[in-house]
This record gives C-alpha cells, structure tokens and sequence, in this order.
C-alpha cells in the first residue's frame, strides 16, 4: 500500500487551542504525523511517496470560494493587527443572529468561517492544510490507477471543514476533496465511511445533498461529545441526497464488540450502494487511551478493524483524520493498515 505525506504538515503546529476552559497545547500536533510514518516506514506497509501538487480547483470543487480566500489570507490579516501568535476567534454566530453580512474584521471573519476555538490559524496553515489535500488527492490518483488502496498521511485533518467554515483541527476537508476528485474522474458511486471518534460533520454537510456520495459514519453520540449539533441516527440527507448519510452514534465506553455491530451495519450499508471506491476517514481517536475521547477499542482492535475494511472488496483510500495517543498512534495506525493488508 503506498503511503502519500508530505513533511509540510509541521507547517501547521500551533501554540494552543482552547479546551475545558483554558488555553492548553494542541493536542493535534506535528509528533503525530512523524510517529505514524516512523512506524509505517519500520513495519513496512509501503514505499512512501509526496503529494502531487494539484491547484486550487479540485479544492474549490467542495469549498466555498470566499472561504478558500478567506483560508489564504487569514494569517497575513491577523499578522498586521494582531501581531505574530495564533488566530483564535472571539465570537460566533448565535440562534437569532445572522451571517448575512461577511464582517470586514479579521477577528469578525475567524468567528463567521470557523465553529471552535480549538483551532488555531497560523503561518503555516495554508501551506500545510493544501499539502494535505494534495495528498488525498494523489492517493485518489492512485486508486484511479490501479491500486487496490493508499495511504494519505493527512496533517491537519480535514472531515469538520464544511464546505465554508473550519474547526475541529480541520481546513480542507481532505476526505470530501478525494472523494469528489474519484467522482469527477470516473467513479459513478464513492462511499465515505468514518471511523473517526467525532463526527464528520464537514463531510456530512458537503454530501448532505448528493445521491452519488455515500456518508456513513460510527462516531460517539453527539448528544454527550463534540462536535454536538450533528450525527444522530435521524440525520439521513436530503433531496437527491435522502437516505445517502447513515449515522450511528455510538455510547461513550463503546468496545470492540458493540463498534464491530455498528461497523458491519455500516458495510451492508456500503455494499448495498455498490460504490466504484470507498474512502476512510481514519481516525484512531476510537482507541481506550486517547486522552480526549471516550471509546474503550484497544490496539489489536485495529487489526480487526482493518480486517473488516478490506472485506468490503473495494478500492480504499484511507486519508488520517484525529487520534491523539501520541505514543501508540503509530502502531493504532498500523495496525489498520496491517489488518487491511492481510485480510
Ligand atoms: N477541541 C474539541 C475536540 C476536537 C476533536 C477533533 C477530532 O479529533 N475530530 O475528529
Ligand atoms: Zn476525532
């Protein structure tokens, strides 16, 4: 399985994000990325390759243009009036308030493109967010190849971005970018499955509308975990999109064996849509020592877990979303892709 990853992710490593009421370090930070393709590099998985650069139009394909402007030129604009340290909002829009008028305030437009403050914009950010959708992209490039999967290293994550705002850790919804490149290039049904402890809201909202992109996601119940105001089960899509967003929130301390139920709903879900290709939004924040989340899944879970994706008998791209056990995110990965491999 090639392996896609681009060193620019360490572009984006910002001081701090709000969490619980303080400013502590980021939990998505560049560490992540270095011990998982250490580990991939020591076990073998595959020849490791950087992205191929692809502009800016497979990225405008799912975001808004404003947005996209907004991303570029955020860091610049709050350089000039704020000085040199991370870009957190300040405000957001409330129930009764409107987005009808894009504030010209840098500390205006953070709040109106963004949905936490966890998420920090800095120097880096564009260059790192791009590269990480460069890699999604080649990995689909290499699924429309021939291959069977791909691995895109993916640094910032991507599946909170919708298609105008960011948070979560998240940009540029890699995922989503990749999935729409394999539709725009030949795949007449994608699939997105997440297995990602948060809910790809990002994603969601993207295919929200669209019959030929299936959204299926496992996730820990929004009514108790971030991102809160999306994933319930009754979230099904709308107009062309009715019945293509399969959400199943899962309780907090959900083990291996009540995930691996909802993971085989998840893959009659998929097999009954019959898509060209599937892409995994990979996070590992599923495992019992991530210090942010709350599943109980222990690393050999992940071999099963990979296991189960490769029955699926489909051309898989997995593009890495959270997972923040810094110490064993590596072999969490790997042991994914190893699962995967083997089966
Ligand atoms: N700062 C709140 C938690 C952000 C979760 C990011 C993540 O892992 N999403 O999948
Ligand atoms: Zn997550």
């Amino acid at each position: 399985m090639i392996i896609i990853h681009s060193e620019e992710h360490r572009l984006q490593s910002g001081r701090s994000e709000l969490n619980d009421g303080q400013l502590v370090p980021c939990y998505e930070k560049p560490e992540r990325a270095d011990i998982i393709r250490d580990r991939l590099a020591a076990i073998g998985v595959g020849p490791m390759v950087t992205p191929d650069p692809h502009g800016l139009e497979p990225l405008a394909r799912v975001h808004d243009a404003g947005y996209l402007s907004f991303l570029q030129s955020a860091w610049d604009e709050w350089l000039v009036e704020h000085g040199d340290w991370d870009a957190l909002p300040l405000n957001w829009v409330a129930p009764g308030m409107h987005r009808r008028v894009v504030p010209r305030s840098i500390d205006g437009r953070l709040g109106y493109y963004s949905f936490d403050a966890g998420t920090p914009i800095t120097a880096g950010t564009w260059r790192a967010a791009t590269a990480a959708a460069n890699s999604a992209l080649t990995g689909a490039d290499r699924l429309r190849a021939g291959d069977r999967s791909a691995f895109a290293l993916c640094r910032p994550p991507g599946h909170h971005a919708g298609r105008a705002y960011y948070g979560g850790y998240c940009f540029l919804n890699n995922a989503a970018i990749a999935a729409q490149s394999l539709r725009d290039n030949g795949a007449a049904r994608v699939a997105v499955l997440d297995v990602d402890y948060h809910h790809g809201n990002g994603t969601q909202e993207i295919f929200w509308e669209r019959g030929d992109v299936l959204f299926v996601s496992l996730h820990a119940d929004p009514i108790d975990e971030f991102p809160y105001f999306s994933g319930h089960a009754d979230e099904t899509g709308a107009g062309a999109g009715a019945g293509a967003t399969l959400n199943l929130p899962l309780p907090w301390g959900t083990d291996w064996a009540a995930y691996a139920e909802a993971l085989a709903v998840a893959a009659r879900r998929i097999g009954d849509f019959a898509p060209d290709a599937l892409v995994v939004s990979l996070g590992a924040d599923t495992y019992g020592g991530d210090p942010i989340s709350r599943f109980r899944l222990l690393s050999e879970d992940f071999l099963r877990m990979g296991a189960a994706l490769a029955a699926m008998n489909l051309p898989t791209l997995f593009v890495m979303e959270g997972g923040y056990a810094v110490a064993d995110l590596g072999v969490n990965v790997g042991n994914v892709l190893t699962g995967f491999e083997g089966a």
